[in-house]
């Protein structure tokens, strides 16, 4: 079966790796330069120690996912809309979509634009692109997702080394990891400190418990039951993950957009909706947002110094 994905990053590119190798036809979109690079020299992948090549095509126009079964989304929450546009005329009639993305409202958001239905999927990977064809392993991998189909595909990711689950619940673990994401992403990001240090910080604990316990405050206004082990999980990551910086402070320290509007920003959207204040998440937002902008126009100010 044809296999395609939809936004060759640091996630679209493990588990397209993870299925060429394992003989499958897979095919990434993704920009020009790395289509490219893909093309002359494969998509590598850095695991375990290891370098190896995965034959893949690699295109950047999203018809290339015309005759794909499996379809695999795993753009930013941000570009999600966009990339749903783009790949709705060309997909075939019978094939899965699955969205491989942090946030709780991505997989609807593209089923409203699809028209069709679209697997929800936890993604527990930690992944990286160190170059525009090379993809680096850096923990776990495993999946869980729900949905029609859901088990054919599952068989066929196990059987190609990816562990996957057919969850019970997987609003519940995608609400889980939001609420973890939402407590240690947007203080990593403002305070520019590596996890350990930054709960360090007198005060910091407590604060993310707090960040968490008004987060689920709205999980339970939307019907969701988030498993309370998300606040043990806060308590670990610092010491677990010491030396790491949240997606959100890497992609403010590239100049790049966050997914701020569907972390703490989700939050503060379906607290409004539910009539429910939740201040903590939303100066979270505020802040993340306000650094973006910063960025933004420090990065237009030297364009113009330059120019
Ligand atoms: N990286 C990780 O370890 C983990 C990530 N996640 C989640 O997975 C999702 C994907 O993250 P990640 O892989 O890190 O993100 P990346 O930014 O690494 O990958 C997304 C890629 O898609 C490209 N892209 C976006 N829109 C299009 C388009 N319309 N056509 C072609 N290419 C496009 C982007 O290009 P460009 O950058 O130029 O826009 C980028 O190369 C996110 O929701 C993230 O939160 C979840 C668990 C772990
Ligand atoms: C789990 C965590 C916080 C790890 O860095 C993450 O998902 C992120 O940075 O987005």
């Amino acid at each position: 079966m044809k296999i395609a994905v939809m936004g060759a990053g640091a996630v679209g590119c493990y588990y397209g790796a993870m299925l060429a190798l394992a003989g499958h036809e897979v095919v990434l979109i993704g920009r020009a330069g790395f289509a490219a690079e893909v093309t002359r020299n494969g998509l590598v992948l850095e695991k375990n120690g290891e370098r190896l090549v995965a034959r893949v095509a690699a295109r950047c126009d999203p018809a290339a996912v015309a005759g794909a079964g499996l379809v695999m989304v795993c753009v930013k929450s941000g570009d999600t809309e966009d990339a749903g546009r783009q790949i709705a005329p060309h997909l075939a009639p019978g094939c899965t979509v699955l969205s491989l993305q942090n946030g709780v409202s991505n997989a609807e958001t593209l089923a409203a634009i699809l028209g069709r239905p679209v697997l929800p999927v936890v993604v527990y990977v930690a992944s990286r692109m160190t170059d525009a064809g090379v993809v680096r392993h850096e923990g776990r991998g495993d999946l869980e997702l729900a949905g029609d189909g859901s088990t054919d595909v599952a068989s066929l990711l196990n059987a190609a080394g990816v562990e996957t689950r057919v969850s019970s619940d997987v609003m519940a673990s995608l609400w889980a990891k939001l609420v973890v994401n939402c407590a240690i992403n947007p203080l990593s990001a403002m305070t520019g400190l590596p996890y350990g240090k930054m709960a360090e910080q007198d005060g910091m604990p407590e604060l993310m418990q707090d960040i968490v316990r008004e987060a689920l405050t709205v999980a339970r206004a939307e019907g969701v039951s988030v498993s309370s082990s998300v606040f043990e999980t806060v308590r670990t990551i610092p010491v677990t993950m010491a030396g790491q910086h949240s997606s959100t402070a890497q992609d403010l320290a590239r100049g790049r957009p966050t997914e701020i509007d569907f972390l703490n920003g989700e939050i503060v959207k379906r607290a409004e909706e539910h009539g429910l204040d939740v201040p903590l998440n939303r100066a979270m937002t505020l802040l993340v947002k306000s650094a973006e902008r910063k960025r933004a126009e420090d990065g237009q100010t030297s364009i113009e110094e330059r120019g």
